[in-house]
């Protein structure tokens, strides 16, 4: 499905720790491999070093014209004047971060449970992700893999972009498209690929070119 409101379909989502080549290394790869929209997502740093981190990464891909979201910190994302943030149940809500943030900026809401579809806080997101897909060593405190039948369900009660996350690489990412995702997001098919140029292209393939 294309949503001209959200044109983007490979979203890169990385942190230091998960990027064996380098982060800087395996982002500018992956941005010339097809990637189009960037997340960092460091969990264990203070503010101090996820501002200096975010403040490199937002050189590069800003030099690619890549737009950068950053994950759950909004004093972060408000320095380095990210073009989004992303944030899920247990973090700053939507509202809340609507009020400091400017019109063009982008706020992206995990989904974790259907009843949150209904809230003011689906609502005020620009985008919603359905987190996760499939189970993912990546990411272990998760409530509900959705399945593909999550993203149909999701699909049929909500207009908002959907961005499918956990558990996603080339063999399952078409599968995952048709049941309804406007953009696929990942950390390891990428981030711990020996050649995330390739990697990224591959997906990229795999998203645009519906077989
Ligand atoms: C694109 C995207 N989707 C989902 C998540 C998960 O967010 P959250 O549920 O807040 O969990 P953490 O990432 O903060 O552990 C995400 N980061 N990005
Ligand atoms: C951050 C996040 N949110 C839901 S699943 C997940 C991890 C995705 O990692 P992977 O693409 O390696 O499964
Ligand atoms: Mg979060």
């Amino acid at each position: 499905m294309n949503n001209p409101r959200f044109p983007y379909k490979l979203y890169l989502v990385v942190s230091e720790a998960n990027c064996k080549l380098g982060m800087l290394k395996v982002v500018e790869e992956a941005i010339l491999g097809g990637v189009d929209m960037v997340q960092l997502r460091e969990k264990h740093l203070n503010t101090e070093d996820y501002l200096r981190s975010a403040r490199r990464l937002k050189t590069l891909t800003d030099s690619y014209n890549i737009p950068l979201v950053i994950n759950d910190n909004l004093q972060v994302a408000q320095q380095v004047n990210s073009f989004g943030i992303h944030v899920g149940c247990n973090d700053i809500p939507p509202t809340v971060i609507r009020k400091t943030w400017h019109s063009w900026q982008s706020i992206g809401y995990s989904v974790e449970y259907l009843h949150q579809l209904q809230t003011e806080e689906a609502a005020t997101a620009d985008y919603l992700a359905v987190s996760p897909v499939f189970d993912t060593p990546t990411k272990t405190d998760t409530v509900n893999s959705w399945g593909l039948k999550g993203i149909e369900t999701i699909r049929q009660l909500t207009t908002k972009p959907l961005i499918a996350i956990g558990g996603i690489g080339t063999g399952n990412v078409r599968e995952v498209m048709n049941a309804g995702a406007d953009c696929i997001a990942v950390i390891s098919a990428i981030c711990s690929a020996e050649d995330p140029q390739k990697a990224a292209y591959q997906l990229k393939e795999a998203i645009i070119k519906p077989k």
